[in-house]
């Protein structure tokens, strides 16, 4: 162990992250202490304090690793990467891939990895089926996803994800790159997969948060994570996915994060929404994004149209844009007809 982590740490690579919000600076941090690491954001006076005062008001009282530079210039993040083997990291929210990506269309990208987890709001697609439409096949890229609290990241934590992509090579450069340290990084072929648990667990875990806000108990709780699980699966196959991708760290690991750690921001829509506070004002409150509240509006019709059973996900979407109340989307999940497990 000690001498593969000293190999690895011989395998400094140039990387550019590029979304310098709660995650990308997490990464960006962790990966700086073996690599060359920029940091790019789209907030040029948010960065200058960034570069001054060596963090970030996303992750306060974490200072940067002297490796890490922070850079506005967006043709600087580019050219950071310009070398075969460098790693192109894109941090944003699943609102913003679209209009990024199309920030690269045209210029020469190495190995492309995507953080965001959710469904595109208005077309309901994934963010590799996002990658694909903005520029075409010929990119090599996955997602990276998993159990992983920002905070917990950037405080050195130990944490796993799962790099998931069709391409070997993107698999292995970004294995080689990530895994080490406090980090484990496994390997999948099932990028559909992964992201379908990636997106629907944070619907999940509003679901969960409302509920325990409620005060519904530990049974309560169990029950929606079981079901929901259930819920993420049926919907993964039916968009490709493997059945046993979603008993991994994507699914059921990511799921029980979001669903039980404070820390989510999914889960504290629900506890805000079980307190009578209206959407806008949680989500102001929370000065991040909750891929939860746009992915449920996407989950829903998605779903609708592929005929595959959603009710977790159709009542927190009938809370969140409805104007149903918590309390209804319980006593909605229990009034319906029994089934078989
Ligand atoms: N925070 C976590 O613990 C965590 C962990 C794993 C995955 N994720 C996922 O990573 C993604 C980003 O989450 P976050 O926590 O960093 O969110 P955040 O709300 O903390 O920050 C989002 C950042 O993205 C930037 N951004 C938005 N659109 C952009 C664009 N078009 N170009 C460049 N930057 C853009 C914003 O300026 C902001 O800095 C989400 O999909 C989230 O689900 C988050
Ligand atoms: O804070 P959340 O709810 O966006 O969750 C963060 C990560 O996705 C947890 O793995």
């Amino acid at each position: 162990m000690q001498e593969k982590t000293s190999k690895q740490a011989g395998l400094a690579r140039k990387v550019s992250v590029l979304g310098a919000g709660a995650w990308g600076t997490a990464v960006a941090m962790t990966l700086a202490q073996r690599h060359d690491v920029l940091l790019w954001g789209r907030n040029a006076a948010a960065l200058e304090t960034m570069r001054a005062t060596r963090e970030s008001s996303y992750l306060p009282g974490y200072i940067f690793p002297a490796g890490l530079q922070v850079a506005a210039d967006f043709d600087a993040a580019l050219a950071h990467v310009a070398e075969p083997g460098s790693l192109l990291i894109a941090a944003c929210p699943v609102a913003g891939l679209r209009p990024l990506l199309g920030q690269l269309k045209g210029r020469p990208i190495p190995n492309l990895v995507w953080l965001c987890k959710g469904f595109e709001y208005d077309t309901g697609l994934l963010p590799h089926q996002i990658v694909r439409e903005v520029l075409g096949d010929t990119v090599a890229g996955g997602a990276l996803s998993g159990p992983s609290f920002a905070q917990e990241v950037a405080k050195g934590l130990p944490c796993a994800l799962t790099i998931a992509s069709a391409s070997a090579a993107l698999r292995a450069c970004v294995v080689e790159t990530a895994h080490g340290g406090n980090m484990r990084v496994y390997s999948s072929e099932d990028l559909a997969g992964v992201e379908v648990g990636g997106a629907v667990k944070n619907v999940l875990a509003i679901a969960t948060g409302a509920a325990d806000g409620l005060g519904l108990g530990l049974n309560a709780r169990a029950a929606l994570i079981t079901r929901g699980l259930a819920e993420i699966t049926r919907l993964g196959v039916a968009l490709g996915g493997q059945t046993e991708t979603f008993m991994g760290l994507t699914g059921m690991g990511d799921l029980i994060l979001t669903c039980t750690g404070d820390l989510s921001r999914n889960r504290r829509v629900g506890l805000g929404l079980a307190q009578g506070k209206a959407l806008d004002v949680i989500v102001q409150e929370l000065g991040h994004v909750a891929e939860g509240v746009p992915c449920a509006k996407a989950v829903r019709e998605l779903a609708a149209r592929l005929g595959v059973e959603m009710p977790i996900t159709n009542a927190v979407a009938g809370v969140l844009f409805d104007g149903d109340q918590p309390q209804a989307m319980v006593a909605r999940l229990l009034s319906r007809d029994p089934k078989g497990e």
